[in-house]
C-alpha cells in the first residue's frame, strides 16, 4: 500500500499526458491539469491530447485547469517546460498541504538564476518536499506502455523509495537515488548535447563523428557534474549517459531533431518544444563560473545564437590543442 493514491500532473502536454498515464497504469487516482480550461475540457471529454497524438488517455484520468482540484493529490508531478516550472509552483504553492512531494519532471536550468528544478520548486514552495525524476524516457513509448526504466531522486531516501513504489509498474521501472544534483544535470545537458549530435548527423559528419561527439559529451557532463558534487554512478546511469544515449541517436528527440535541421540547412520543426536551446548559455555560464570547459556545448550556443556558423564551430572543435583523455 503506497502512502501516495493520488497523484496530480501539472502540464498537459506530452510529457505531462504520459506521466498521467504511467500514474494511471501504477493504479493511483490521477488529475492531469492543462493551464487552458478549453484545452482541458477538451482532452477530458475526447480523451486525446494533440500534444500526443494517436494516445487514448485512460478513463479514470481527471481532466482540470483548476489549480485547487490539482493540489488535493497526495503528490504532484510537475511536467511544465522547464523556465514556466516556477510559475507553476509558485500558482500552486498557496494550496499545497505542508510536506507534499512536488517532483521536478522539467529538464533544463532557469535562466537568469542559473537554478536547478528542485531549487526552483523549493524556493517557490518551501514547505514541499522537492524531488526529481528524469531518464531515458519518450513520451510517446512511455505513453504506450513501452519498457522504461528512470530515476527517481529525493534527498530522503525513504521518500524517493515511497514515489518510486507509487508510479512503478511492470512497465515502468523507477530506480531510486538521493543523488539529486547529479539527476538534473544529466538531464538539462543531455537535451544540448543532442543538438550537437543531431547537428553532425544532419552534416553527413559520419557515424564515427557521431560516437565520437557523443562520448565528448559525456566527459564534458561528467566534469560539470563532479564539479558541481553529482555521484559518478548517477552520472553513468539513466538520467545521464542512458538518456544522452537515447538523444543523441534518435530524431524521435525534439532537441536531436532540432540539431539535425540545422545540420542539413532547413528550418527547425516549427512548435516542437526543444529544451536544449534554452539551456544552452546558462550551461555555459554554469559551466564558467566553476571554471570547466564545455566546448561541446559552448559550440552549440554559440551557433543557436548566431556567433557562428557550424563549420566554423566544428573546425573549432577539431582544432582545439592535443590533450590528454579524461
Ligand atoms: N516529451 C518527452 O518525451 C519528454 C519531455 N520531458 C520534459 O518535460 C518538459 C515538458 O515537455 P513536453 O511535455 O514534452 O512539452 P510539450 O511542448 O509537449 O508541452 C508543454 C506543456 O507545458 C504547458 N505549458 C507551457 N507553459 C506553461 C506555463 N507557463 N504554465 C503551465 N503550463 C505551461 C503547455 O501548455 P499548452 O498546451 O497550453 O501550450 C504544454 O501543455 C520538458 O522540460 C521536457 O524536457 C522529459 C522527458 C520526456
Ligand atoms: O527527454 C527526453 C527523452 O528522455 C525527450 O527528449 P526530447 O526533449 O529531445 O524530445
Amino acid at each position: 500500500m503506497t502512502a501516495f493514491q493520488s497523484i496530480a500532473v501539472i502540464g498537459a502536454g506530452a510529457w505531462g499526458t504520459a506521466l498521467a498515464m504511467v500514474a494511471a497504469r501504477a493504479g493511483r487516482s490521477v488529475t492531469l491539469w492543462a493551464r487552458n480550461a478549453e484545452h482541458a475540457t477538451r482532452i477530458a471529454s475526447t480523451r486525446d491530447n494533440p500534444r500526443l497524438p494517436g494516445v487514448r488517455l485512460a478513463p479514470d484520468i481527471v481532466v482540470t485547469s483548476d489549480p485547487a482540484i490539482a493540489a488535493r493529490a497526495d503528490m504532484l508531478l510537475i511536467a511544465t517546460p522547464a523556465q514556466h516550472l516556477r510559475g507553476a509552483v509558485n500558482m500552486l504553492a498557496s494550496h499545497l498541504a505542508k510536506h507534499i512531494p512536488v517532483v521536478a519532471c522539467a529538464k533544463g536550468i532557469e535562466h537568469g538564476t542559473h537554478k536547478f528544478m528542485t531549487d526552483v520548486i523549493a524556493e517557490a514552495a518551501p514547505h514541499a518536499q522537492p524531488a526529481i525524476l528524469s531518464g531515458p524516457s519518450f513520451a510517446d513509448d512511455v505513453a504506450r506502455g513501452l519498457p522504461t526504466a528512470v530515476t527517481l531522486a529525493a534527498s530522503d531516501e525513504a521518500l524517493a523509495s515511497s514515489l518510486v513504489q507509487a508510479l512503478g509498474s511492470p512497465t515502468f521501472r523507477p530506480y531510486h537515488s538521493t543523488d539529486i544534483r547529479g539527476v538534473e544535470i544529466g538531464g538539462a545537458a543531455k537535451n544540448v548535447l543532442a543538438i550537437a549530435v543531431g547537428i553532425s548527423v544532419g552534416r553527413k559528419l559520419g557515424a564515427s563523428a557521431q560516437a565520437a561527439l557523443t562520448t565528448r559529451g559525456f566527459a564534458e557532463l561528467t566534469r560539470l557534474g563532479r564539479a558541481l558534487g553529482a555521484r559518478s554512478e548517477t552520472l553513468t546511469g539513466l538520467s545521464g549517459l542512458g538518456d544522452l544515449i537515447l538523444s543523441c541517436s534518435s530524431p524521435q528527440s525534439r532537441n536531436f531533431a532540432l540539431g539535425l535541421a540545422l545540420g542539413r540547412g532547413e528550418q527547425p520543426p516549427a512548435g516542437k518544444l526543444a529544451e536544449g536551446e534554452f539551456t544552452a548559455p546558462v550551461l555555459i555560464e554554469l559551466g564558467a563560473s566553476q571554471n570547466i570547459e564545455l566546448p561541446v556545448s559552448e559550440a552549440v550556443a554559440s551557433i543557436l545564437s548566431g556567433r557562428s556558423t557550424i563549420d566554423a564551430a566544428i573546425s573549432g572543435l577539431m582544432t582545439r590543442p592535443f590533450k590528454a583523455e579524461e
